[in-house]
């Protein structure tokens, strides 16, 4: 496929090419009806057709080739088999993608011509929508729309599909409060079944060790379910609740009955560890008390053990209920009716030890428990310059002990998945904890999975690695376990939300599931929440435990996903590095600077120190710019970075280097070139938010003038707006969304007990709506507010209304709080205050509403765990990024006339990191700047958290205006 002049949010002009004269035929049916072009423009002589409708116009070319088309043939096979499991788009190199004003239009058509599609991030909320041209080509459309834009998106009324040129918008001035993000387009009208025997039965149950975030998933599941008009039932204590059966243990759940339960702990429908399960007797039971219940489709939340019994009941299910059959236990109507079991599984373990998917439900509120108990150890090992033997959870697992060594900046770990021999690991870890204790180091801190063993498979104790500290390096030494500490306390916010889009998806798989549909089991790939197979993932998972029994460590290790060993890989270097004798050869070694660029954001300084640390294992020289760019202008504050002055950083908040907002050109961009060239720095990487895009932008622009910004440039995101455009996320956005989300909780048990009060909390972020809108999901706000939308009034009265129901159906029970998030720049003529005061009027009497400002308490106080280890991550990244970025800027620099900032490899080393979807990513700058950005807005141009917003919504049953 040649994409030829591919514009922001859409193309106007590609080529595709057919190799079959069939195949042509099909592909000119296929865009025309698709995209409803008309224009159709033939040429005989060079066997092509234009069609087009004067913004867009696609030429399918024939180009006669047999072999070819037998291979573009197997690959449509290949791509339609994965319709339900896989991503098409990680499996081919470039896919093209339209802007679209109705998505569900172009379903419709999709589905009437039979294509097969992918929709995302939901089947219910398509925002983006993929097919399979006839060409063996990912074609797609998107609604997700310039949200600054101020020009509304046409009604669904419209009966046909119209396309956007992809021309970037016109830049408008944020006084404007109209419409921008027309979220009722993603509300389709349900089909709602009337009749209550033919909805479908939807269960949920939560199996093996609880994990914080398994509320939110059930009340996903059943609020879900209840939405698309089926039943919710919940299977109390595990399996044990299914081998037992019967109406106490197999419960149809209310809308009402899961209100609230995202803000508490564990899991309010039990789980447990069933032995009766794992033996066929008890899986029969299982079946028969399913079906007597008349449960259609089971969700499973649970860890490794849970999915794979999981997987087992849906394997053994026709031989089951054969036997139940034949034993008389269920009749035949029962039989017919229930012969598929409709299985699904939503991964819930702190242990994060299932293949396939990033993160577990609980993992990160566990690892959340570890880090603060390690926070606080730290500072009494501190007073004693004492050794502390901390031992975490998980079982076959070291994911918990490593991002807790990553995150606390730990000296050494134990982890299952790299033994060593009892000599080799006590060798080393003396070595390392020797030097950083000659380094300056007054605290040592070594964690220990529960699952460590040496090689042998001997397990290895805390107890163990005690003796050693003490005895070959005469520490004074502590053993701390946390225990279930780390399963306590409710979920952080990214398990509230983790859960919730994956208690959505779940729902949507199990309705869309045929019996030929192998199980899915909901994953997550960096941020994209994707179906897997759930018999792959059990099998990929069962694989590791072996490999580890049967002693092949590196079998175990290649397969825990790639990130998991990049993980490693980035301890090692940063916490492990002899300095003296670092990676790389005495030319390859750097000067690479980093500077703060904007407000605090959580996350900054693990960003400085793990970029530090890790040049100085491969033998860069880092070097900090403090207080921003008009410190290195003004006062020429630049100094390289020590090991021991960093001490601590990584879990510190605030910015340690200092930061404002000023830009180089605001600075004095001419000094600040002056001293690039006194230092020689061969890389920089800026930390921040959009004031630092700015910042990129300003030095990449100004390479013509001053060659020594002609070198590589990154630019890691941090700010807790996450507006930066590139990205799906910015460092500080999770410690900002923790602290929000607690101040919101508080709020809201206050609310509860005041009794008929709704708080109205302002929220911070600029003209981004982000942090409003994921609070509202993980706190379960009535409504959000943001500068995308505004404050239609008709909305706002809505709301009220919405609000006065809701209370006068609870009717005196206490756990009502409610709230209203609204972003401070929602509207310029009504702050917090005036909202409540217009919302107690309206109110009548009704309830009452009173503001609250958790204010700068939302730039947060200690960065969370996933800031700090994202923060490595990328720091890591970037200075790697810099290193492959050598080459081409050497050679650019030595030919110094000819220097062509158009040239796309040149202008591509100015770039910013970020996660896209399932992947980590450098863009251009250019490319962002030019054409991705609302400058005047600070925003970038496409939103990607709009399909939470209506995710949010309808699991609160906010009712939306049009
Ligand atoms: N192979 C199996 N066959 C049938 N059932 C199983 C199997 N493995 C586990 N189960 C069922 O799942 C339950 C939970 O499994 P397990 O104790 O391994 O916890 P888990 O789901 O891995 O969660 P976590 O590790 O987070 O505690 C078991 O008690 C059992 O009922
Ligand atoms: O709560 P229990 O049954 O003692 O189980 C503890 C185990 O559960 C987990 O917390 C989760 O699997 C493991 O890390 C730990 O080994
Ligand atoms: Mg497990």
């Amino acid at each position: 496929m040649t994409v030829t002049t591919p514009l922001v949010n859409g193309t106007s002009y590609c080529t595709v090419t057919a190799y079959s004269a069939d195949s042509y035929k099909q592909a000119i049916d296929f865009y025309s009806k698709f995209l409803s072009l008309e224009d159709l423009t033939s040429n005989a002589q060079e066997q092509s057709t234009t069609i087009s409708n004067g913004s867009i116009s696609i030429k399918i070319q024939l180009k006669e080739n047999p072999q070819q088309q037998s291979q573009v043939a197997n690959q449509l096979e290949q791509l339609k088999a994965m319709e339900k499991t896989q991503d098409w788009r990680s499996h081919v190199q470039e896919s093209l993608v339209f802007s679209t004003a109705n998505i569900l239009i172009n379903k419709e058509t999709l589905t009437a011509l039979q294509y097969p599609t992918q929709s995302y991030p939901s089947e219910l909320f398509p925002m983006e929508l993929y097919t399979l041209d006839p060409l063996g080509n990912v074609i797609g459309v998107t609604s997700t729309k310039n949200a600054i834009s101020t020009k509304p998106t046409e009604p669904p009324a419209q009966k046909k599909a119209k396309f956007a040129s992809g021309l970037p918008s016109k830049v408008h001035s944020f006084t404007d409060l109209s419409y921008r993000m027309k979220t009722t387009d993603n509300y389709p009208s349900l089909p709602k079944t009337t009749n209550e025997k033919n909805k479908k039965a939807i269960a949920v149950m939560t199996s093996g060790g609880d994990a914080q975030g398994m509320n939110s998933n059930v009340r996903a599941i059943v609020r879900s379910a209840i939405f698309k008009g089926c039943r919710a039932f919940v299977v109390m204590e595990g399996y044990e609740g299914l081998v037992r059966g019967g109406p106490e243990y197999i419960k149809e759940c209310s809308w009402e009955d899961v209100r609230g339960w995202s803000a508490e702990g564990g899991t309010n429908i039990g789980t447990a560890r069933c032995l009766e399960f794992r033996e066929r007797a008890g899986r029969l039971l299982g079946a028969q008390h399913l079906i007597e219940a008349g449960v259609d489709a089971l969700i499973v939340c649970g860890g490794d053990g849970s999915l794979t019994g999981a997987d087992l009941f849906r394997s053994e299910w026709p031989s089951l209920i054969e036997e139940l059959l034949a034993n008389k236990r269920i009749s035949q109507d029962q039989f017919d009716k229930y012969k598929h079991l409709n299985i699904c599984g939503t991964v819930g373990s702190i242990d994060n030890d299932m293949s396939t998917t990033d993160a577990t439900i609980g993992a990160y509120s566990a690892l959340d428990r570890i880090c603060t108990a390690i926070d606080y150890v730290e500072a009494t090992a501190n007073s004693h310059s004492r050794a502390f033997v901390v031992e975490v959870m998980g079982r076959n697992c070291g994911w918990l002990a490593l991002l807790a060594g990553i995150a606390t900046s730990a000296d050494y770990i134990f982890i299952p998945e790299k033994p060593a021999t009892s000599s080799e690991w006590q060798d080393q870890m003396c070595d390392i904890v020797s030097k950083h204790r000659a380094r300056g180091k007054r605290t040592t801190i070594v964690i220990v999975a529960e699952g460590a063993i040496s090689v042998d498979l001997t397990p290895i104790s805390p107890a163990d690695v005690h003796k050693v500290l003490v005895d070959r390096l005469g520490l004074d030494t502590r053993i701390t376990t946390l225990g279930h500490v780390q399963r306590g306390g409710t979920a952080v916010a990214y398990d509230r939300m983790l859960a919730t889009l994956q208690g959505v998806e779940a729902v949507n798989a199990v309705l869309e599931s045929t019996p030929e549909t192998p199980s899915p089991l909901i994953a997550i790939n960096e941020n994209k929440i994707v179906r897997k197979p759930l018999v792959e993932s059990v099998r990929l998972t069962k694989e590791v435990a072996a490999a580890i029994q049967a002693k092949d460590f590196k079998k175990a290790m290649s397969l825990r996903d790639t990130e998991f060993i990049e993980h490693l890989k980035n301890f090692m270097a940063i916490n492990s590095a002899d300095h003296n004798e670092p990676k790389l050869a005495a030319d390859k070694r750097l000067k690479i600077a980093i500077v703060n660029v904007g407000a605090p954001a959580g996350g900054i300084n693990s960003a400085v120190y793990s970029m530090a640390t890790y040049c100085m294992s491969q033998g860069h020289k880092p070097y900090a710019i403090y207080n921003g760019w008009s410190g290195l202008a003004r006062h020429e504050s630049v100094r390289s970075l020590d090991w021991k002055s960093m001490i601590g950083w990584q879990s510190r908040g605030g910015s340690e280097l200092g930061t404002n907002r000023n830009t180089p050109e605001e600075a004095d961009i001419g000094m600040i070139a002056y001293y690039f060239q006194k230092y020689q720095f061969d890389g920089l990487v800026i930390v921040g938010g959009f004031e630092a895009f700015e910042s990129l932008n300003q030095l990449e622009k100004a390479r013509e003038s001053y060659p020594a910004f002609r070198i590589p440039m990154v630019l890691i995101p941090a700010t807790l707006s996450n507006n930066v455009p590139g990205t799906e996320y910015s460092l500080g956005s999770d410690t900002a969304l923790n602290a929000l989300m607690e101040y919101c909780d508080v709020v809201k048990q206050s609310a509860a007990s005041t009794r008929g009060r709704t708080f109205v909390v302002d929220v911070q972020g600029g003209n981004s709506g982000y942090l409003a809108t994921c609070a509202a999901l993980a706190v379960g706000a009535q409504a959000s507010y943001v500068p995308e939308e505004g404050i239609p009034l008709p909305q706002l009265q809505q709301d009220i209304e919405t609000l006065a129901e809701s209370f006068e159906s609870a009717k005196g029970r206490g756990r009502n709080g409610k709230l209203i998030l609204k972003s401070t720049n929602a509207s310029k003529a009504l702050g917090a205050t005036d909202l409540a005061n217009v919302i107690t009027a309206e109110a009548n009497g009704r309830f009452d509403a009173k503001p609250a400002f958790p204010g700068h308490v939302q730039q947060g106080g200690l960065p969370s765990p996933i800031d700090r280890t994202r923060a490595t991550r990328f720091a890591i990244k970037a200075v790697d990024f810099i290193e492959e970025q050598q080459q081409t800027m050497a050679s650019v620099r030595a030919a110094d006339d000819e220097f062509n900032a158009d040239d796309k490899d040149v202008s591509a080393t100015a770039t910013v990191l970020g996660v896209k979807r399932s992947h980590i990513v450098f863009s251009s700058i250019r490319q962002l700047y030019d054409y991705e950005t609302e400058i005047s807005l600070r925003m970038p141009k496409v939103i990607h958290w709009q399909g939470t917003r209506a995710i949010a919504d309808h699991l609160v049953g906010r009712k939306r205006v049009d």
